[in-house]
Protein backbone atom coordinates (compact mmCIF):
# COMPACT_ATOMS: atom_id res chain seq x y z
CA UNK A 1 0.00 0.00 0.00
CA UNK A 2 1.32 3.05 -0.70
CA UNK A 3 0.57 6.99 -0.43
CA UNK A 4 0.39 7.99 -4.12
CA UNK A 5 -1.52 11.96 -3.55
CA UNK A 6 -1.77 14.80 -1.26
CA UNK A 7 -3.29 17.90 -1.16
CA UNK A 8 -3.96 20.97 1.00
CA UNK A 9 -6.98 22.46 1.14
CA UNK A 10 -7.66 26.32 2.30
CA UNK A 11 -11.22 26.97 2.76
CA UNK A 12 -13.01 29.92 4.94
CA UNK A 13 -16.01 29.30 5.47
CA UNK A 14 -16.64 31.67 8.10
CA UNK A 15 -13.36 31.63 9.33
CA UNK A 16 -9.85 29.65 7.65
CA UNK A 17 -9.19 26.34 8.23
CA UNK A 18 -6.20 24.25 6.28
CA UNK A 19 -6.88 20.62 5.92
CA UNK A 20 -4.80 17.67 4.26
CA UNK A 21 -5.89 15.24 2.12
CA UNK A 22 -3.68 11.91 1.43
CA UNK A 23 -4.89 9.62 -0.55
CA UNK A 24 -3.77 5.96 -1.45
CA UNK A 25 -2.84 3.94 -4.64
CA UNK A 26 -6.13 1.60 -2.79
CA UNK A 27 -8.31 4.11 -2.97
CA UNK A 28 -9.00 4.80 0.87
CA UNK A 29 -8.40 8.60 1.83
CA UNK A 30 -7.62 10.56 4.59
CA UNK A 31 -8.34 13.49 5.87
CA UNK A 32 -6.38 16.06 8.58
CA UNK A 33 -6.33 19.32 10.08
CA UNK A 34 -3.90 21.88 9.73
CA UNK A 35 -4.85 25.26 10.88
CA UNK A 36 -3.07 27.46 12.93
CA UNK A 37 -5.23 30.47 13.39
CA UNK A 38 -3.75 33.72 12.06
CA UNK A 39 -0.53 32.15 10.45
CA UNK A 40 -2.42 29.51 8.70
CA UNK A 41 -0.59 29.94 5.13
CA UNK A 42 2.98 28.69 7.04
CA UNK A 43 1.48 25.28 7.64
CA UNK A 44 0.22 25.50 3.77
CA UNK A 45 3.95 26.15 2.61
CA UNK A 46 5.30 23.90 5.50
CA UNK A 47 2.93 21.45 3.92
CA UNK A 48 3.38 21.60 0.22
CA UNK A 49 6.50 22.46 -0.50
CA UNK A 50 8.80 20.59 2.39
CA UNK A 51 6.55 17.50 3.56
CA UNK A 52 3.51 16.75 0.55
CA UNK A 53 6.76 15.39 -1.61
CA UNK A 54 8.54 12.82 1.28
CA UNK A 55 5.37 11.22 1.64
CA UNK A 56 4.19 10.53 -1.67
CA UNK A 57 5.41 6.47 -2.11
CA UNK A 58 5.54 6.02 1.78
CA UNK A 59 3.42 3.29 3.31
CA UNK A 60 0.17 4.73 4.89
CA UNK A 61 0.24 2.43 7.61
CA UNK A 62 3.57 3.17 8.81
CA UNK A 63 2.41 5.91 10.99
CA UNK A 64 4.91 6.09 14.02
CA UNK A 65 7.36 5.43 11.39
CA UNK A 66 6.42 8.56 9.44
CA UNK A 67 5.89 10.25 12.54
CA UNK A 68 9.12 10.05 13.31
CA UNK A 69 10.51 10.41 9.85
CA UNK A 70 8.61 13.99 9.92
CA UNK A 71 9.75 15.00 13.67
CA UNK A 72 13.37 13.73 13.53
CA UNK A 73 14.10 14.12 10.03
CA UNK A 74 13.79 17.57 9.60
CA UNK A 75 16.55 18.33 12.71
CA UNK A 76 14.65 21.62 13.21
CA UNK A 77 12.12 19.84 16.03
CA UNK A 78 8.59 21.37 17.40
CA UNK A 79 6.90 24.59 17.16
CA UNK A 80 3.32 25.70 16.09
CA UNK A 81 4.07 25.14 12.25
CA UNK A 82 6.20 22.12 12.14
CA UNK A 83 3.75 20.44 14.63
CA UNK A 84 0.65 21.23 13.01
CA UNK A 85 2.10 19.89 9.89
CA UNK A 86 3.11 16.53 11.82
CA UNK A 87 -0.22 16.37 12.99
CA UNK A 88 -2.08 16.59 10.22
CA UNK A 89 -0.51 14.13 8.51
CA UNK A 90 -0.84 11.97 11.66
CA UNK A 91 -4.60 12.58 11.83
CA UNK A 92 -4.96 11.45 7.88
CA UNK A 93 -2.91 8.66 8.39
CA UNK A 94 -4.94 7.21 11.17
CA UNK A 95 -8.26 7.90 9.47
CA UNK A 96 -6.46 5.36 6.79
CA UNK A 97 -5.96 3.23 9.13
CA UNK A 98 -9.07 2.94 11.03
CA UNK A 99 -11.07 3.05 7.64
CA UNK A 100 -9.16 0.00 6.15
CA UNK A 101 -9.75 -1.86 9.51
CA UNK A 102 -13.31 -0.91 8.90
CA UNK A 103 -13.06 0.35 12.96
CA UNK A 104 -14.12 4.12 14.57
CA UNK A 105 -10.53 5.49 15.26
CA UNK A 106 -11.26 4.82 19.21
CA UNK A 107 -11.41 1.05 18.56
CA UNK A 108 -8.10 1.17 17.40
CA UNK A 109 -6.81 3.12 20.66
CA UNK A 110 -8.07 0.42 23.06
CA UNK A 111 -11.87 0.98 22.83
CA UNK A 112 -14.32 3.25 24.67
CA UNK A 113 -13.80 4.23 28.45
CA UNK A 114 -16.48 6.22 28.41
CA UNK A 115 -20.48 6.74 26.98
CA UNK A 116 -19.57 10.83 25.94
CA UNK A 117 -17.05 13.27 26.39
CA UNK A 118 -18.15 16.02 28.48
CA UNK A 119 -17.85 19.38 27.18
CA UNK A 120 -17.72 22.59 28.14
CA UNK A 121 -18.97 25.69 26.12
CA UNK A 122 -18.05 29.49 26.19
CA UNK A 123 -20.45 31.61 28.17
CA UNK A 124 -19.41 35.47 26.92
CA UNK A 125 -20.75 38.81 28.06
CA UNK A 126 -20.38 42.87 27.54
CA UNK A 127 -21.08 42.84 31.59
CA UNK A 128 -21.61 40.04 34.39
CA UNK A 129 -25.52 40.44 34.02
CA UNK A 130 -25.07 39.53 30.00
CA UNK A 131 -22.47 36.02 31.36
CA UNK A 132 -24.99 35.42 33.64
CA UNK A 133 -27.86 35.15 31.20
CA UNK A 134 -25.28 33.47 28.70
CA UNK A 135 -24.59 30.90 30.96
CA UNK A 136 -28.14 30.24 31.70
CA UNK A 137 -28.69 29.54 28.12
CA UNK A 138 -26.21 26.99 28.40
CA UNK A 139 -27.70 25.52 31.51
CA UNK A 140 -30.45 25.42 28.92
CA UNK A 141 -28.83 23.35 26.44
CA UNK A 142 -28.04 20.72 28.78
CA UNK A 143 -24.48 21.41 29.26
CA UNK A 144 -22.72 20.24 32.47
CA UNK A 145 -19.60 22.90 31.96
CA UNK A 146 -19.49 26.11 31.15
CA UNK A 147 -16.88 28.64 30.48
CA UNK A 148 -17.54 32.23 31.54
CA UNK A 149 -15.97 35.58 30.66
CA UNK A 150 -17.20 39.14 30.84
CA UNK A 151 -16.75 42.75 30.10
CA UNK A 152 -14.65 44.69 32.73
CA UNK A 153 -15.64 48.04 33.23
CA UNK A 154 -13.21 50.55 31.90
CA UNK A 155 -11.10 47.61 29.58
CA UNK A 156 -11.81 48.37 26.32
CA UNK A 157 -13.08 45.15 23.98
CA UNK A 158 -10.85 42.98 26.61
CA UNK A 159 -11.24 39.09 25.57
CA UNK A 160 -13.95 37.27 26.44
CA UNK A 161 -17.00 40.11 25.94
CA UNK A 162 -19.32 38.77 24.32
CA UNK A 163 -20.88 40.38 20.70
CA UNK A 164 -24.55 39.24 20.85
CA UNK A 165 -24.27 35.78 20.23
CA UNK A 166 -23.06 32.31 22.14
CA UNK A 167 -20.03 32.22 20.47
CA UNK A 168 -16.73 34.22 20.16
CA UNK A 169 -14.76 34.41 17.18
CA UNK A 170 -11.37 36.36 17.99
CA UNK A 171 -9.61 36.11 14.96
CA UNK A 172 -12.08 39.19 14.06
CA UNK A 173 -10.22 41.09 11.35
CA UNK A 174 -8.06 41.63 8.34
CA UNK A 175 -5.28 43.66 10.65
CA UNK A 176 -5.31 42.62 14.71
CA UNK A 177 -7.40 44.46 16.34
CA UNK A 178 -6.64 46.21 19.07
CA UNK A 179 -8.03 45.08 23.00
CA UNK A 180 -7.03 46.60 25.93
CA UNK A 181 -6.17 45.27 29.45
CA UNK A 182 -5.71 46.41 32.98
CA UNK A 183 -4.74 43.87 35.64
CA UNK A 184 -6.45 45.69 38.66
CA UNK A 185 -10.07 46.18 37.61
CA UNK A 186 -9.99 42.65 36.11
CA UNK A 187 -8.90 41.53 39.69
CA UNK A 188 -11.95 43.33 41.41
CA UNK A 189 -14.50 41.99 38.45
CA UNK A 190 -13.92 39.02 37.84
CA UNK A 191 -14.50 37.27 41.78
CA UNK A 192 -17.97 39.23 41.70
CA UNK A 193 -18.94 37.42 38.60
CA UNK A 194 -18.35 33.67 39.95
CA UNK A 195 -19.95 35.03 42.79
CA UNK A 196 -23.15 35.81 40.62
CA UNK A 197 -23.31 32.60 39.07
CA UNK A 198 -22.84 30.60 42.12
CA UNK A 199 -25.66 32.65 43.83
CA UNK A 200 -28.04 32.24 40.95
CA UNK A 201 -27.26 29.00 39.40
CA UNK A 202 -25.78 27.06 42.80
CA UNK A 203 -23.24 24.56 42.72
CA UNK A 204 -24.59 21.88 40.64
CA UNK A 205 -22.37 22.51 37.14
CA UNK A 206 -19.04 23.27 36.30
CA UNK A 207 -17.68 26.24 35.69
CA UNK A 208 -14.16 27.35 34.26
CA UNK A 209 -12.16 30.78 33.54
CA UNK A 210 -9.74 31.31 31.34
CA UNK A 211 -6.79 34.28 32.55
CA UNK A 212 -5.39 34.11 29.03
CA UNK A 213 -1.64 34.57 29.63
CA UNK A 214 -2.66 37.89 31.24
CA UNK A 215 -1.44 37.48 35.20
CA UNK A 216 1.96 38.21 36.86
CA UNK A 217 2.34 34.79 39.15
CA UNK A 218 1.61 36.51 42.47
CA UNK A 219 -1.55 37.74 40.71
CA UNK A 220 -2.67 34.77 39.27
CA UNK A 221 -2.21 33.61 42.95
CA UNK A 222 -4.25 36.09 43.97
CA UNK A 223 -6.75 35.40 41.54
CA UNK A 224 -6.92 31.68 42.59
CA UNK A 225 -7.46 32.73 45.95
CA UNK A 226 -10.45 34.56 45.11
CA UNK A 227 -12.02 32.36 43.59
CA UNK A 228 -11.75 29.40 45.40
CA UNK A 229 -14.95 29.77 47.33
CA UNK A 230 -16.87 29.41 43.74
CA UNK A 231 -14.83 25.89 43.12
CA UNK A 232 -13.66 26.38 39.83
CA UNK A 233 -13.28 23.29 37.67
CA UNK A 234 -9.98 24.97 36.21
CA UNK A 235 -8.83 28.21 36.24
CA UNK A 236 -6.73 28.45 32.83
CA UNK A 237 -3.78 30.18 31.44
CA UNK A 238 -3.60 32.04 34.85
CA UNK A 239 -0.18 33.14 34.09
CA UNK A 240 2.18 32.51 30.60
CA UNK A 241 3.61 29.27 30.81
CA UNK A 242 7.43 30.09 28.96
CA UNK A 243 9.02 30.42 32.83
CA UNK A 244 7.15 26.90 34.23
CA UNK A 245 8.61 27.64 37.35
CA UNK A 246 6.16 30.22 37.50
CA UNK A 247 3.43 27.47 38.20
CA UNK A 248 5.31 26.55 41.63
CA UNK A 249 4.30 30.11 42.97
CA UNK A 250 0.62 30.13 42.09
CA UNK A 251 0.48 26.30 43.24
CA UNK A 252 1.71 27.53 46.84
CA UNK A 253 -0.79 29.30 47.56
CA UNK A 254 -4.09 28.31 45.96
CA UNK A 255 -5.99 24.97 45.78
CA UNK A 256 -7.90 26.60 42.59
CA UNK A 257 -7.21 23.82 40.14
CA UNK A 258 -5.08 24.57 37.57
CA UNK A 259 -5.16 23.91 33.34
CA UNK A 260 -2.48 25.05 30.51
CA UNK A 261 -1.24 23.63 27.36
CA UNK A 262 -3.26 24.87 24.27
CA UNK A 263 -0.38 27.25 22.98
CA UNK A 264 2.14 24.09 24.03
CA UNK A 265 3.24 21.83 20.98
CA UNK A 266 5.44 18.95 22.15
CA UNK A 267 5.69 16.77 25.31
CA UNK A 268 8.79 18.59 26.20
CA UNK A 269 6.33 21.73 26.88
CA UNK A 270 4.37 20.20 29.40
CA UNK A 271 6.85 17.68 30.97
CA UNK A 272 8.39 19.71 33.94
CA UNK A 273 4.79 21.32 34.79
CA UNK A 274 3.09 17.63 34.70
CA UNK A 275 6.35 15.46 36.32
CA UNK A 276 5.79 18.89 39.09
CA UNK A 277 2.12 18.01 39.51
CA UNK A 278 1.74 21.94 39.61
CA UNK A 279 -1.13 21.81 37.35
CA UNK A 280 -4.35 19.61 37.16
CA UNK A 281 -5.26 19.49 33.45
CA UNK A 282 -3.59 19.29 29.92
CA UNK A 283 -4.96 21.51 27.41
CA UNK A 284 -2.61 20.20 24.56
CA UNK A 285 -4.77 19.17 21.55
CA UNK A 286 -4.24 16.81 18.52
CA UNK A 287 -3.79 19.64 16.11
CA UNK A 288 -1.30 21.49 18.00
CA UNK A 289 0.75 18.86 19.38
CA UNK A 290 1.64 16.68 16.83
CA UNK A 291 -1.61 14.44 16.06
CA UNK A 292 -3.18 11.58 17.88
CA UNK A 293 0.52 9.46 18.05
CA UNK A 294 1.96 12.57 20.40
CA UNK A 295 -0.87 13.36 21.83
CA UNK A 296 -0.86 9.57 23.64
CA UNK A 297 2.60 10.04 24.78
CA UNK A 298 1.61 13.24 26.44
CA UNK A 299 -1.86 11.84 27.98
CA UNK A 300 -0.04 8.79 29.46
CA UNK A 301 2.47 10.91 31.45
CA UNK A 302 0.64 13.07 32.78
CA UNK A 303 -2.02 10.01 33.82
CA UNK A 304 1.35 8.64 36.04
CA UNK A 305 0.78 11.95 37.76
CA UNK A 306 -3.32 12.12 38.11
CA UNK A 307 -3.34 14.91 35.67
CA UNK A 308 -6.20 14.82 33.58
CA UNK A 309 -7.07 15.85 29.72
CA UNK A 310 -8.47 18.96 29.07
CA UNK A 311 -8.19 19.43 25.30
CA UNK A 312 -8.11 23.22 23.84
CA UNK A 313 -11.61 23.03 21.25
CA UNK A 314 -11.85 26.29 20.44
CA UNK A 315 -13.08 27.94 16.66
CA UNK A 316 -10.24 27.26 15.20
CA UNK A 317 -9.85 23.80 15.86
CA UNK A 318 -11.81 22.29 12.58
CA UNK A 319 -14.37 19.62 13.05
CA UNK A 320 -11.59 17.10 11.81
CA UNK A 321 -9.80 18.16 14.62
CA UNK A 322 -13.09 17.74 16.77
CA UNK A 323 -13.81 14.59 15.77
CA UNK A 324 -10.07 13.31 16.18
CA UNK A 325 -10.13 14.42 19.89
CA UNK A 326 -13.75 12.93 20.39
CA UNK A 327 -12.42 9.39 19.47
CA UNK A 328 -9.07 10.22 21.56
CA UNK A 329 -11.61 11.32 24.66
CA UNK A 330 -13.61 8.23 23.95
CA UNK A 331 -10.78 5.98 24.46
CA UNK A 332 -8.51 8.28 26.97
CA UNK A 333 -8.58 6.92 30.46
CA UNK A 334 -7.18 10.16 31.94
CA UNK A 335 -10.18 12.04 30.36
CA UNK A 336 -11.54 15.18 31.99
CA UNK A 337 -13.28 17.47 30.05
CA UNK A 338 -13.22 18.64 26.42
CA UNK A 339 -13.59 22.14 24.80
CA UNK A 340 -16.50 22.91 22.54
CA UNK A 341 -17.18 26.18 20.90
CA UNK A 342 -19.44 25.44 18.06
CA UNK A 343 -19.11 26.12 14.48
CA UNK A 344 -21.43 27.84 12.32
CA UNK A 345 -23.38 26.14 9.91
CA UNK A 346 -21.00 27.22 7.09
CA UNK A 347 -18.58 24.98 8.37
CA UNK A 348 -20.04 22.20 9.46
CA UNK A 349 -22.01 21.90 5.81
CA UNK A 350 -18.16 21.63 4.76
CA UNK A 351 -16.78 19.93 6.97
CA UNK A 352 -19.87 16.46 7.21
CA UNK A 353 -19.06 14.86 10.45
CA UNK A 354 -21.01 12.14 12.58
CA UNK A 355 -20.37 13.41 15.97
CA UNK A 356 -23.18 14.51 18.02
CA UNK A 357 -24.31 16.39 21.37
CA UNK A 358 -26.68 15.10 23.73
CA UNK A 359 -27.14 16.02 27.38
CA UNK A 360 -24.09 17.65 27.74
CA UNK A 361 -22.16 15.14 26.01
CA UNK A 362 -20.75 15.12 22.91
CA UNK A 363 -20.72 11.26 20.92
CA UNK A 364 -17.90 10.53 18.46
CA UNK A 365 -20.15 8.00 15.33
CA UNK A 366 -19.42 4.90 14.00
CA UNK A 367 -18.04 5.68 11.11
CA UNK A 368 -14.90 4.15 10.08
CA UNK A 369 -12.31 6.28 10.51
CA UNK A 370 -12.40 9.88 12.44
CA UNK A 371 -15.56 10.28 10.89
CA UNK A 372 -15.35 13.93 9.54
CA UNK A 373 -15.02 14.66 5.52
CA UNK A 374 -14.53 17.73 3.67
CA UNK A 375 -16.92 18.80 0.79
CA UNK A 376 -14.50 19.88 -1.72
CA UNK A 377 -16.76 21.22 -3.79
CA UNK A 378 -18.17 23.38 -1.19
CA UNK A 379 -15.11 24.61 -0.16
CA UNK A 380 -13.85 25.86 -3.30
CA UNK A 381 -16.55 28.31 -2.69
CA UNK A 382 -14.98 30.28 0.51
CA UNK A 383 -11.39 31.54 -0.72
CA UNK A 384 -9.20 32.50 2.37
CA UNK A 385 -9.24 35.43 4.20
CA UNK A 386 -6.38 37.03 5.95
CA UNK A 387 -7.84 37.26 9.56
CA UNK A 388 -5.83 38.04 12.40
CA UNK A 389 -6.31 37.32 16.62
CA UNK A 390 -6.32 40.46 18.14
CA UNK A 391 -3.41 42.39 20.28
CA UNK A 392 -3.55 43.66 23.61
CA UNK A 393 -2.63 47.23 24.90
CA UNK A 394 -2.29 48.44 28.54
CA UNK A 395 -3.71 51.90 29.32
CA UNK A 396 -0.21 53.19 28.94
CA UNK A 397 -0.27 52.00 25.09
CA UNK A 398 2.83 49.14 26.82
CA UNK A 399 2.24 45.39 24.95
CA UNK A 400 0.95 43.22 26.80
CA UNK A 401 0.12 39.20 26.79
CA UNK A 402 -3.35 38.03 24.71
O1 LIG B 1 -10.35 28.46 23.71
C1 LIG B 1 -9.56 29.01 24.45
O2 LIG B 1 -9.36 28.69 25.61
C2 LIG B 1 -8.83 30.12 23.94
O3 LIG B 1 -8.08 30.73 24.67
C3 LIG B 1 -9.06 30.39 22.50
C4 LIG B 1 -7.94 30.96 21.80
O4 LIG B 1 -8.01 32.31 22.01
C5 LIG B 1 -8.01 30.67 20.34
O5 LIG B 1 -8.10 29.30 20.12
C6 LIG B 1 -6.81 31.24 19.68
O6 LIG B 1 -6.72 30.80 18.37
MG1 LIG C 1 -7.65 29.51 26.44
Amino acid sequence: MKIDAAKVIVTSPGRNFVTLKIMTDQGVYGIGDATLNGRELSVVSYLEDHVLPCLIGKDPRRIEDIWQYLYRGAYWRRGPVTMRAIAAVDMALWDIKAKMADMPLYQLLGGRSRDGVMVYGHANGADIEETVEAVGQYIDMGYKAIRAQTGVPGIKDAYGVGRGKLFYEPADAALPSLTGWDTRKALNHVPKLFDKLRATYGFDHHLLHDGHHRYTPMEAANLGKMLEPYQLFWLEDCTPAENQEAFRLVRQHTTTPLAVGEIFNTIWDCKDLIQNQLIDYIRCTIVGAGGITHMRRIADLAALYQIRTGSHGATDLSPVTMGCALHFDTWVPNFGIQEYMRHTEETDAVFPHDYIFRDGLLHCGETPGHGVDIDEQLAARYPYKPAYLPVARLEDGTMWNW
